[in-house]
C-alpha cells in the first residue's frame, strides 16, 4: 500500500511520527498503522473532516497498544484517567491520550479524545474521532468476517458505519462471553435513534 502523506503542510510532521511509531512498535502493528492512517485520511477527506488531525491521531492511537499492563499501570498513574477494570485491552488509548501533552508534545484536545475513544467509542465523539474509530475496524490490514460489509456502512455515513463497527464489536464480544464496556453500548444505542434506515 501506497501512504501519500505529502498533501497541504503535513508532511514534514507526518514523518516525524513515520520515524517514532515505527521505532516503538512491532512491524505488524506499525503496518495496522500505516493503514489506519490511510484509511483515517480518506474517510476525513470524503467527511468534510480535519485531514491533519485525524492523521495525526491516526499514527499515535496504538503508540501503547504493546505495553505490558504493569507499564501501562505505571504511566497511568502520573496523570488523571479512568480505565475499564474489566478490559486491560482497551487501556493503551486512555493512558496514551492523557500522556499525549507530556510524551509527544501533543497538545489538541480532539486528538486526544479521539485516541482515548479508539477502541470503545464514546457517544459523544467527535468526527475526528469517529473517523479514527472506523479507520481501525476497516484499515486494508484487517480482514475478519463481516469487515467487507463495514467497508460497505462507511460508504454511507460517518454515523451509520460508527454504528455498524461497534454492532460489529459487540457481536463478537458476545459470541466470546465477553464483558462488554458501556460506552460502545451507550454510543450505538443514541447513533441508531438518530440513524433513518430508510434513506
Ligand atoms: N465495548 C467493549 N468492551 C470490552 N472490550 C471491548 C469493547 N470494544 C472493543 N473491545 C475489545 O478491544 C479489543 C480491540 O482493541 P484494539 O485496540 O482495536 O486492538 P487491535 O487493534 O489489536 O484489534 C478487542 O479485543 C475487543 O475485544
Amino acid at each position: 500500500m501506497e501512504l501519500d502523506c505529502t498533501t497541504g503542510g503535513v508532511s514534514a510532521i507526518v514523518n516525524d511520527w513515520y520515524s517514532l511509531v515505527k521505532s516503538r512498535l512491532t512491524p505488524k502493528r506499525f503496518k495496522h498503522v500505516e493503514g489506519v492512517v490511510y484509511t483515517a485520511k480518506l474517510l476525513a477527506k470524503q467527511f468534510g473532516v480535519d485531514e491533519n488531525q485525524a492523521m495525526i491521531a491516526a499514527w499515535l492511537h496504538d503508540i501503547y497498544r504493546e505495553l505490558d499492563v504493569e507499564t501501562l499501570t505505571r504511566l497511568a498513574l502520573e496523570v488523571d484517567v479512568t480505565v475499564p477494570t474489566t478490559a486491560p485491552v482497551t487501556w493503551h488509548g486512555p493512558i496514551a491520550a492523557k500522556r499525549l501533552p507530556l510524551d509527544f508534545a501533543v497538545f489538541d484536545q480532539e486528538i486526544q479524545d479521539a485516541i482515548a475513544s479508539h477502541t470503545l467509542g464514546h457517544p459523544q465523539m467527535s468526527a475526528v474521532a469517529q473517523v479514527l474509530y472506523v479507520a481501525d475496524a476497516i484499515e486494508p490490514g484487517r480482514s475478519y468476517a463481516g469487515v467487507d460489509e463495514l467497508r460497505l456502512a462507511a460508504q454511507k455515513s460517518l454515523p451509520y458505519a460508527v454504528a455498524c463497527v461497534a454492532d460489529s464489536a459487540i457481536l463478537f464480544l458476545v459470541k466470546q462471553h465477553l464483558p462488554i464496556c458501556w460506552e460502545t453500548v451507550e454510543m450505538r444505542n443514541q447513533l441508531w435513534l438518530g440513524i433513518d434506515e430508510t434513506n
